[in-house]
């Protein structure tokens, strides 16, 4: 049987008092790969973060990998952060250290303590975006797809049940944006569930699967040729 990472019944998004998405309902499941795609303004990015926690859920049901959404806490956010694997456009890596230690101030604050056992998990997210020989160097000496594919290492270091990505090539070149796909797609097949907002339909064409679309308020499933 399919296990449900993300469940979402009659869900309404706002924004402040406007109403951005209604009537949302998805089931997400272990091992998918989802787009999310849609307009500027259609609200895409108000859905995920509806998801990791930071619009809260007023209206309708959500569940996500074990927590409810409409009764999360505000002191529940970290953790269910922990279980989510979030990718950012602007990759949000912290400028004034190396990549090594950029991880490891993720693993500190999410409450690892052993050293080797950081260091191993450090070296290991970072082969896994072909990253590894890189650890030392700082942010800014990286191009754009490479601090993108760190922060995607960034994401998978609490062996996140579902990864969320917000437009995780906006920022990068169409080549770049090839390479940063393939290494989702690398990790979706080695059994991680995705969830990718994005507004670059030539990805889709080259990697087709389950897409949403956000139009009208609404959120609905899209046959690849209709997109
Ligand atoms: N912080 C905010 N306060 C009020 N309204 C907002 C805020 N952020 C977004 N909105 C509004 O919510 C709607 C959805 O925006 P959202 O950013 O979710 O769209 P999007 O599909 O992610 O767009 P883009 O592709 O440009 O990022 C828009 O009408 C936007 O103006």
């Amino acid at each position: 049987m399919s296990e449900v990472v993300l469940e979402l019944n009659e869900v309404a998004i706002y924004q402040k008092d406007n109403l951005v998405l209604s009537e949302v309902n998805l089931t997400i499941n272990k091992g998918e790969f989802v787009y999310l795609i849609g307009k500027t303004g259609s609200g895409k990015s108000s859905f995920m973060k509806t998801l990791y926690g930071d619009l809260p859920l007023t209206k309708g049901e959500g569940k996500i990998v074990d927590y409810d959404l409409k009764t999360l806490k505000e002191k529940d956010i970290p953790y269910l952060r922990r279980k989510l694997g979030i990718v950012f456009q602007d990759f949000k890596l912290l400028p004034d250290r190396s990549i090594n230690d950029n991880l490891l101030f993720v693993l500190k604050a999410t409450g690892w303590k052993e050293k080797p056992k950081m260091t191993a998990k450090i070296n290991e997210v970072l082969d896994k975006v072909g990253m590894k020989t890189k650890g030392f160097k700082f942010p800014h000496e990286l191009s754009g797809g490479e601090q993108q594919r760190v922060a995607i290492a960034r994401a998978l270091l609490n062996d996140p049940e579902l990864i969320l990505a917000d437009e995780p090539t906006g920022n990068l070149d169409p080549q770049t944006s090839v390479e940063v796909m393939k290494v989702l797609q690398e990790i979706n097949k080695s059994g991680r569930t995705i969830l990718m907002a994005t507004h670059d339909y030539a990805l889709l064409l080259k990697y087709p699967s389950k897409t949403l679309k956000c139009d009208g308020s609404k959120v609905f499933e899209v046959v690849q040729k209709s997109v």
